[in-house]
């Protein structure tokens, strides 16, 4: 990304802003004039003390001089610091407006992305929001560099510059020469250190994210005695930083000596130009100071002249890839318009072929039939393609080729809003919200009252629970154990009462006990939608009224439990296989010894 298309990416969020920043100018261009008050009030009072001493005048005089020039300086002071406080004040809420707009904007649109652009790897764990972090917050420091940073500085160096030439063409000539060399050099310094400080940011990223891996991994560190290795490995980040840090402090004090040095030349130079001027009688002896206080005001912005340079590079390395997030139109998820009065709730698959965008191929010419109003139960070893078959049902993705209809109607030509709000999800593991348990069943319907809360809390077999919390619906989800939580998941499901279910392994992480009382709640909503389970529990699959086989990627058999037991192909194994890993003779003799017992 170059520098103007940067900039006009920059301004189409600053427009909205446009009179606070001619406001800011304004400040910055008056702020600079009052920064060159000093050197013309200099010149006056080395003229007149220089004067009163040629004419031998008394101190009375010389005190009433001191008094005028002190008033002038404070209240000249008094207002630069109301400028100054104005010009960063509004420069700061410039940067603090456009920030908020910048990243509120990055989370609008990428809410409207689809499922790929999540799970693809450029996004994968924590990268996207590193993308975004590091966009934001170099747009920003641009924004805050420009107006609050750079442009005062820079008034202030052209209007001096303007004040030198107009005081006499030489000295002015001496200080714009100058211009060019330091310029070079703070490029040529910005491109060295550069390197420096990205390693140093990346550095710093790894031994953070060591550190974090070091206190989740404490119990394997600890068990195995691997606590000098992990010494080890943070020791060598730590060395390679501290050699990292060394050299770029060694490099920027070495430009910063040459462009003190060079600084200095510019003063020596202006001194004898102004002396001469001030020995054949063209000059006032005050001009000397004038000269000097007017060439630090050139010089001193242009001493910030690298980090400008670092921070405009960092911005378009970082904004490129921010601007990708933001501007990636294609990721946006489509929709159809179709929005039926009723939902009935028939799915069917017509050789449907599907790969991940990462290229993998999931499902291999798919036909089926879920029937409404009745329980499917989708059976398969894992990666058989089970979850991706409710995939592409949400929408979350698109089949590569074949249809998927719904009640008759092509999936793609349904409004998608409209579909998900009509169909429900429950994963094996459920996502619980920040918040209390309240707020996370009324994520099912944000209008519900409290009432229907509760109700769908009763249907989900967890109202009693709730109730036995000191602080009841008020209580922090996250407290909740994991079947506890899986039945919040299922209570904000009644609450959003869909037509259409999709259970993907709902009690896979859940201990015996919490799965019984799952159970009955699945057993509650599963009544008169349809419903898809995938599940690896046995008694969860003899429930169905309605089982499809997959084998990787493709559909195998589709029939009862019945049907297909006796058909004694891959279901008849499958099941065999899940029976006989259940020890069932076993817990058959256990549970008749036990009877026989009493
Ligand atoms: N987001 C993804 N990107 C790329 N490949 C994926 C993605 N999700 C799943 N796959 C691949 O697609 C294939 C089918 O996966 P899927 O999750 O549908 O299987 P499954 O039958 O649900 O398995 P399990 O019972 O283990 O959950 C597998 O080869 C898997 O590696």
């Amino acid at each position: 990304m170059n520098l103007w298309v940067l900039y006009k990416k920059i301004l189409v969020f600053v427009k909205p802003y446009r009179y606070l920043v001619l406001g800011t100018l304004l400040l910055t261009l008056i702020g600079s004039l009052m920064a060159q008050v000093n050197a013309y009030v200099l010149r006056y009072t080395v003229d007149e003390v220089s004067r009163l001493l040629d004419e031998h005048k008394s101190l009375q005089e010389g005190a009433t001089l001191l008094l005028a020039i002190s008033a002038i300086l404070l209240s000249k002071e008094l207002i630069y610091a109301l400028i100054q406080f104005g010009q960063k004040f509004y420069g700061t809420k410039l940067r603090i407006l456009i920030s908020q707009d910048i990243s509120q904007q990055v989370v609008d649109k990428i809410l409207t992305y689809k499922m790929a652009f999540y799970t693809s790897s450029e996004n994968e764990s924590g990268k996207l929001q590193t993308r975004i972090d590091m966009g934001i917050s170099s747009l920003t420091r641009l924004v805050q560099n420009f107006f609050i940073d750079i442009l005062p500085l820079f008034a202030n160096s052209i209007m001096a510059l303007v004040l030198m030439f107009s005081a006499n063409f030489y000295v002015g000539m001496v200080s714009l020469c100058i211009i060019p060399i330091y310029f070079y050099i703070s490029q040529l310094q910005a491109k060295k250190l550069s390197g420096f400080r990205r390693n140093m940011r990346s550095y710093r990223e790894t031994k953070n994210s060591g550190i974090i891996g070091l206190i989740e991994s404490i119990t394997v560190i600890k068990s195995f005695v691997r606590e000098p290795l992990e010494a080890q490995k943070h020791k060598e980040i730590q060395d390679e930083m501290t050699s990292n840090q060394m050299s770029t402090r060694k490099l920027s004090f070495v430009f910063e000596s040459i462009k003190g040095f060079l600084e200095q030349i510019g003063v020596v130079v202006i001194i004898i130009l102004t002396t001469y001027f001030v020995l054949n009688g063209s000059m006032s002896i005050g001009a000397i100071m004038f000269h000097i206080m007017l060439f630090n005001n050139v010089s001193a912005p242009i001493r910030q002249l690298h980090r400008i340079y670092d921070e405009v590079n960092d911005a378009m390395i970082y904004s490129e890839s921010f601007f990708e997030v933001l501007d990636a139109e294609h990721q946006t998820e489509s929709s159809g318009t179709y929005v039926p009065e009723k939902i009935k709730g028939t799915i069917t698959m017509q050789h449907v072929d599907f790969r991940y965008p990462d290229g993998t191929k999931a499902l291999h010419d798919v036909s089926l039939v879920v029937p409404h109003g009745k329980i499917t139960a989708l059976v398969g070893l894992s990666g058989a393609g089970k979850s991706t078959i409710i995939n592409l049902l949400d929408k979350f993705y698109q089949p590569a080729s074949g249809t998927i209809t719904l009640d008759g109607i092509d999936l793609q030509e349904f409004d998608t809003e409209f579909l998900r709000k009509n169909t429900g999800l429950v994963l094996q593991k459920n996502h619980i919200f920040k918040g209390t348990i309240a707020e996370n069943i009324l994520y099912g319907n944000p209008q519900a009252t409290m009432e229907d809360v509760a109700e769908a809390a009763k249907k989900a077999y967890i109202h009693e629970q709730i109730m036995e919390l000191p602080k009841g619906y008020d209580a922090q989800a996250s407290l909740l154990s994991g079947g506890q939580q899986q039945r919040i998941a299922i209570a904000r499901l009644f609450l959003k009462n869909p037509p259409i279910i999709f259970l993907d392994e709902p009690t896979a992480s859940l201990d015996a006990i919490a799965t019984e009382q799952i159970k009955r709640s699945l057993d509650a909503i599963k009544k008169d939608r349809t419903v898809i389970i995938i599940s690896h529990s046995i008694s969860q699959i003899i429930d169905a009224e309605n089982v499809i086989v997959l084998e990787r990627g493709r559909v195998v058999e589709q029939g009862t439990h019945e049907e297909l037991y006796h058909n004694k192909s891959v279901y008849f194994d499958i099941f065999n296989a899940m029976a006989s890993s259940l020890n069932i003779d076993k817990i058959a003799k256990t549970v008749a010894d036990e009877t026989a017992e009493h």
